[in-house]
């Protein structure tokens, strides 16, 4: 036997606690649109979700694609602003929004898992009524005199409950649902939703195993430029107010919080672009990014 066949055999054999821990358990992964990067990413990508599902875990895929949505507006000549990490989203954003995430990026994701092996179908958060989302509501407070002042974000949604329903058929058929965040609200009002919270939503109403954030970072990094590799959410609550966890890092920590919340039993954030992040994440000892913990 060659030196590299028995390294293989050791590390299947390594890898079999971890198998065992995550058989029949959900795991839901969110694939930023900053780990989609080069296509080889996204074949790699979907070539590991395709593996989870054939040892037996039941991988749910919930996407973003704000650069691709940036991509799109510039070519159509359309700016677009951000509060809070969340696209302020007028009717005519709203269009494009849908038609990126629930369009290409969303078939292309389904596709690269379908392609290696598995069989996966994308869907949208308005399709089979998954997500009813309602108008997200937020404050900031003006620092010369303190008041509390609303902001208008447009259609910008929050989860307002999800009807796990189609993603179980699925789950219970073999298929590996890929959602795209848009939801519904209760008027029939599309609402684009952060891809993170709509994860974190996910998540919690399926009480997943684990819920993994993939973005282009490694994890939370700390003042020093390092990364944080186990946070409480005391500690997480810490950082946001010091200013350290900012921008899009805010909705990624305050998704871990919800989802551990509602009894998911762990959240990770962690860096998409490392070849196998998911597997290293779920199958060794040493995982990968940030672990966010109650
Ligand atoms: N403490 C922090 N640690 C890591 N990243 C941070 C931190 N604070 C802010 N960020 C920013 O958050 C970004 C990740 O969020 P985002 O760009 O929205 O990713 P995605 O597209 O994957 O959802 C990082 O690229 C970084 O610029
Ligand atoms: C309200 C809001 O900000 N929605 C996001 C949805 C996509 C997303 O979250 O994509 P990433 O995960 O790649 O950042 C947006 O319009 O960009």
């Amino acid at each position: 036997m060659t030196d590299s066949a028995r390294d293989q055999v050791a590390m299947l054999a390594g890898a079999l606690p971890f198998l065992k821990r995550y058989d029949d358990q959900i795991v839901v992964v969110k694939y930023g649109g900053h780990a989609m990067g080069e296509e080889e990413t996204a074949l790699r990508f979907g070539r590991d979700i395709a593996l989870l599902e054939q040892v037996g875990v039941k991988p749910v895929v919930v996407h973003g694609g704000g650069p691709q949505i940036n991509a799109m507006l510039k070519r159509l000549g359309v700016k677009s602003t951000f509060v809070q990490g969340l696209r302020v989203t007028d009717a005519e954003m709203l269009d494009v929004v849908e038609m990126v995430l629930a369009g290409p990026v969303n078939k292309q994701i389904a596709e690269a898992i379908t392609r290696a092996g598995a069989i996966a179908v994308g869907i949208s958060g308005k399709d089979g009524g998954l997500i009813r989302a309602r108008r997200l509501t937020r404050t900031v407070r003006d620092p010369e005199n303190g008041a509390e002042q609303a902001l208008d974000l447009g259609f910008v949604g929050e989860p307002e409950r999800v009807d796990t329903r189609v993603l179980e058929l699925m789950i219970g058929a073999d298929i590996v649902p890929v959602v795209a965040p848009v939801g519904v609200g209760e008027d029939g009002q599309t609402y684009n939703i952060n891809a993170d919270t709509a994860a974190g939503a996910i998540a919690g109403a399926l009480k997943a195993e684990r819920l993994l954030l993939l973005t282009d970072v490694p994890g939370v990094l700390g003042r020093d430029g390092a990364l944080v590799p186990e946070m409480t959410v005391a500690e997480v609550r810490a950082g946001i107010a010091a200013g350290w966890i900012s921008g899009g890092m805010i909705p990624k920590v305050e998704t871990c919080i919800y989802a551990i919340e509602r009894g998911v039993r762990g959240a990770v954030i962690l860096d998409g672009r490392v070849p196998h992040a998911v597997l290293l994440e779920l199958f060794t000892d040493a995982g990968a990014g940030t672990l966010i913990r109650p």
